[in-house]
């Protein structure tokens, strides 16, 4: 990796926060990260912040780069990519698209003969704590090693096939939001039961972080977690039954499946 540059097409909230990561985990040097946007002024914190290259030029990006991370909204992503598969037709540069319901078949119709991954991390890529999920063209199976290594840097990696890429666009993508939302109801639930609205959040954010870490590091389900909470007769219970007479964990999964429906019909 450490000789090889990449670009990153749309400095835009993932974009950004890509390259962030990327900076971060060291694993390339700035000047070996370029981002592009359609306006200059709006990628210039990146240039000032962390150091990386930008640019409006999204040709010139590319024939510099043997990795190139599609970050554009999917409206505009079809026109984009027909603009670059030129250059990427004949330089043969890995393509790693991170565009939501672009499947893999509609990217090759595009970009003949190119290696094609789709990736769908989430925003605390730019801390390293992404969880992302990674699916392979043929040709992009040849670069598995290091896709995966770059995106090991940046969080949590997982290999699935193509047709489970709604579901982890849902769970690990949108997920993020959900987990955020979940924090600020505990926090607003925090303030009116008496702690500053900082307190509240300082607690919601550290509860969430023990939690997963609770789940990650000892490998457990949250159920035997749960239970090593709730004191008979006591308060837990008493609220976990409260939220759940009120649809907690249905709305949450209602909410997925509807994510995954929305997905759905966009990659039909
Ligand atoms: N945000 C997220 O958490 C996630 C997003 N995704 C996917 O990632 C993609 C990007 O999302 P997001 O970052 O939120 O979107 P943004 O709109 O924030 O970022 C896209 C950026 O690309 C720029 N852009 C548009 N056309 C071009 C072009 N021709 N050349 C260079 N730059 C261009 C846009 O500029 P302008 O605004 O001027 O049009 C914008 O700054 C989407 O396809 C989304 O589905 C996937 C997983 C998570
Ligand atoms: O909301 C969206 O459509 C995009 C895709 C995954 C996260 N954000």
């Amino acid at each position: 990796m450490n000789s090889k540059n990449i670009t990153i097409i749309g400095g835009g909230n993932l974009g950004s926060s890509i390259a962030k990561g990327l900076v971060q985990s060291g694993l390339l040097k700035p000047e070996q990260i370029t981002v592009t946007n359609l306006e200059l002024h709006l990628i210039q914190h990146l240039k000032d912040e962390i150091g990386v290259n930008i640019t409006t030029n999204n040709l010139e990006a590319i024939n510099n780069s043997q990795i190139v991370i599609v970050a554009v909204k999917p409206t505009v992503a079809r026109i984009l990519l027909n603009e670059i598969k030129e250059p990427l037709q004949k330089g043969k540069q890995v393509l790693i698209s991170v565009i939501s319901g672009i499947k893999i078949q509609d990217l090759e119709d595009i970009l003949v003969d190119v290696p094609v991954i789709r990736a769908m991390p989430n925003t605390a890529i730019a801390i390293q704590e992404s969880m992302t999920a990674l699916s392979f063209n043929e040709k992009g199976l040849e670069h598995k090693d290091e896709v995966v290594e770059i995106f090991d840097q940046l969080g949590a990696t997982m290999i699935i096939p193509e047709s489970q890429m709604p579901a982890a666009t849902v769970l690990a993508s949108c997920g993020i939001a959900f987990a955020l939302r979940f924090m600020r109801a505990a926090s607003q639930g925090g303030i009116e039961i008496g702690l500053s609205s900082k307190q509240s959040l300082e607690v919601a954010a550290q509860i969430m972080k023990g939690a997963s870490k609770l789940i990650i590091e000892n490998g457990t389900h949250p159920e035997p977690e749960i239970d090593k909470v709730t004191t008979p007769l006591g308060v837990t219970i008493k609220s976990l039954n409260k939220m759940e007479h009120e649809g907690f964990s249905s709305s949450l999964v209602q909410g997925v499946v509807s994510g995954h429906k929305k997905i759905l019909e966009t990659e039909s």
